[in-house]
């Protein structure tokens, strides 16, 4: 084994053999997407290409469980939008926690990857649910399921590390150089990806549609 081989092995954490073993290679972004946007299908190929995955499968969610139900689009309807951002055949836009019958992503996490032995998962996310992560239910359990990348949004990168959940797996933060190998990494194992930025937000974008709205009924009266 080469000495930039043992690098991770020796000073952050260890390579899990059946992980390394699995195939297809693939991130799990899970999200509301209300709707979906740029900002989803950046990071989406940010990650394909810094951690080395064939795929990423974006896990539409039915209720996130920490957001007001009211102002939630329709499951098909966020569906569809997110079919037409994506664009690329790598991103799958799926409905599994509908299918499984979870809301809570340790849960969910648990029967995929009891359902499909043969992958090599990863958990995506953006840097401001880093910031939340210690709220959602058993969330210590998803880090040890599971490998974990993180990727930049403006104004929320630097405040997460501070953040509990950044605290608490410390020692298990590995360098983004190594975004190749996490997904063959033992859990806990996590990084962050520092970019490239995207400013796109489904908040900004509900705020924008509902003053065109109020816009343009002001025209018409
Ligand atoms: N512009 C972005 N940069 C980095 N990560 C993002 C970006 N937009 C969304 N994400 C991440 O994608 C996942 C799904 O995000 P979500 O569907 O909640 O979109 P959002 O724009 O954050 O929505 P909202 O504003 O309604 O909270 C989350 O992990 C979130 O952190
Ligand atoms: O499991 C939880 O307790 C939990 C609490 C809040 C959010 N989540 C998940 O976090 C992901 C991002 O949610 P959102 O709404 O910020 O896009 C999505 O998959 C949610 O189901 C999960």
């Amino acid at each position: 084994m080469s000495a930039s081989q043992e690098t991770p092995r020796r000073h952050y954490g260890v390579i899990d053999p059946a992980r390394a073993r699995r195939r297809p290679r693939v991130g799990l972004l899970g999200g509301s997407f209300n709707p979906a946007h740029e900002g989803h299908r950046q990071i989406s190929l940010t990650a394909l290409h810094r951690l080395g995955l064939d795929e990423v499968w974006w896990l539409v969610s039915p209720q996130n469980p920490l957001k007001p139900e009211a102002g939630m689009a329709p499951l098909a309807e966020r569906m569809a939008t997110a079919r037409a951002v994506a664009r690329d055949p790598r991103i799958r836009v799926t409905d599994i926690e509908s299918r499984l019958g979870t809301r809570f992503t340790a849960d969910t996490l648990e029967k995929l990857t009891r359902r499909y032995p043969g992958h090599g998962f990863v958990w995506l996310m953006g840097a401001d649910n880093l910031l939340q992560i210690h709220k959602w239910r058993d969330w210590q359990r998803i880090f040890h399921l599971l490998p974990v990348a993180v990727l930049a949004r403006p104004s929320y990168s630097l405040k997460a590390l501070s953040a509990p959940a950044a605290q608490r797996f410390l020692r298990s933060r590995w360098p983004e150089r190594l975004g190749r190998r996490l997904v063959q990494a033992e859990p806990p194992a996590w990084l962050l990806i520092h970019g490239p930025l995207n400013p796109a937000s489904a908040t900004a974008i509900r705020a924008a549609r509902r003053m065109g709205r109020r816009e343009g009924k002001g025209a018409s009266t």
